[in-house]
């Protein structure tokens, strides 16, 4: 692919980003799998300056664009190399048209910016939001530790008591202590979440919303195996990719289940108020991972955050139900936006005079209402507010 060609290439990625954004269809990653599948010539350099010239458009829009050619235009207003290329020779974009509609820049779509500040995320903090993140492990303490692991690359320390932080980009999947489930990817703020659940060898804990197991496989290293850990999801798909990693991580223990929504409780009648721990890694607007993706800033309305809080709310209550008197319920989201945070605990424990707010003190991070919030500028890890509270007995 010529130069120019790249860049054509990277508009029509963005006219799919843009679409998807609006119809909750897929993610920029798959979108740009898809674009390639569709194109074996392309090579692998071909690939790379396609992808870094996409994304890098994602993150110097803040509102919707109109257009993928709008985003590609916001791009070029600040390099006039790139605008060069709009030339309209063969596969390239047509020359720029005097007065020619170009993006807004911004972190996102206005209300959202606002919603951020509000929730004490502006300046700095809030464009950290948009850098590129990290790539962080976890050693597996049921087959390893991160003082005597022999790792194939250069890894620094995090604060969470396994994390190791690599290069971006380091092809971990690869790695034979990978395969052999020695480590596995989990962002520092997320391992963070996992230790404010203090699991411990012989409880009962239930991961409510354990996807497909992230944090379930670092409560199981916690637990050493031992004890109870029921996975749920009412994702099918995402649940059904917990197994194999369990397998390889050597976490025998996690027993998962598929839940009904709308109906979780019929499946976990017999974990009703017997439950150590509840760690509820709640559904989303996901603000904290925009480093990760940051076309999620345009999926975002003010109607899908209102259904985000409510389901949030409605999973507080299920496991709430599940926790033993003097057990603890752990609130976990990957969002920095109070609403989804701070208020959202405020109104869980407003409402159950028998919870009271339990302390976070994590080795990062700072507390936010009654929780405790990290994120990507202070912190280096994605963003995450955990909160805990404990049962009365
Ligand atoms: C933030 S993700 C969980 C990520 C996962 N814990 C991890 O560490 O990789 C939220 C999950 O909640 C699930 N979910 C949504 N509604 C739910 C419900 N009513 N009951 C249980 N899980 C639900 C979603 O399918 C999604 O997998």
């Amino acid at each position: 692919m010529t130069p120019a060609a790249r860049v054509q290439g990277a508009i029509e990625i963005l006219d799919a980003v843009i679409e998807a954004a609006s119809t909750g269809g897929a993610p920029a990653d798959r979108l740009i799998a898809d674009y390639f599948r569709a194109r074996r010539y392309a090579g692998s350099k071909d690939r790379r300056a396609v992808r870094d010239l996409t994304y890098a458009a994602i993150r110097a829009c803040g509102p919707v664009p109109a257009s993928g050619r709008a985003a590609m235009l916001r791009l070029a207003a600040e390099d006039p190399a790139l605008a060069l290329l709009f030339d309209g020779s063969a596969h390239a974009p047509a020359p720029i048209a005097e007065g020619e509609q170009i993006a807004l820049p911004g972190l996102a779509p206005e209300w959202l910016e606002r919603a951020l500040a509000q929730s004490g995320i502006a300046g700095p903090p809030a464009e950290a939001l948009l850098a590129r993140a990290p790539l962080d492990i976890r050693v597996n303490t049921l087959k390893a530790d991160r003082g005597a692991i022999d790792l194939p690359a250069a890894a620094v320390r995090t604060e969470a008591p396994q994390g190791l932080r690599l290069e971006p980009g380091t092809r971990v999947e690869q790695w034979d202590v990978f395969r052999d489930g020695l480590v596995e990817v989990q962002d520092t703020g997320s391992q963070l979440a996992c230790q404010a659940v203090a699991a411990a060898p012989g409880e009962t804990i239930v991961d409510l919303c354990a996807g497909a197991g992230g944090k379930t496989l670092a409560l199981a290293a916690e637990m050493g195996n031992r004890g109870t850990l029921v996975a749920c999801d009412t994702d099918r798909q995402r649940l059904s990719r917990l197994a194999p990693r369990a397998e390889r991580a050597g976490a025998g223990m996690i027993e998962t289940r598929l839940l009904d929504p709308g109906k979780e409780l019929e499946s976990l009648e017999d974990l009703a108020g017997k439950a150590d721990a509840v760690l509820v890694d709640a559904p989303c607007s996901g603000t904290g991972t925009w480093r990760r993706n940051p076309e999620a800033r345009w999926r975002l309305t003010p109607g899908r955050l209102a259904r985000f809080v409510e389901a949030q709310e409605r999973l507080l209550g299920i496991a709430a139900d599940l926790v033993r008197p003097e057990g603890r319920l752990i609130y976990v989201t990957c969002s920095l936006l109070d609403a989804e945070g701070a208020d959202q605990i405020d109104r869980f424990l407003a409402a159950r005079s028998d919870w009271s707010a339990g302390r976070v003190d994590l080795p990062l991070g700072r507390a936010r209402g009654k929780g405790w919030r990290v994120e990507p500028f202070h912190d280096g890890t994605d963003g995450f507010f955990i909160a805990r509270a404990t049962r009365a007995c």
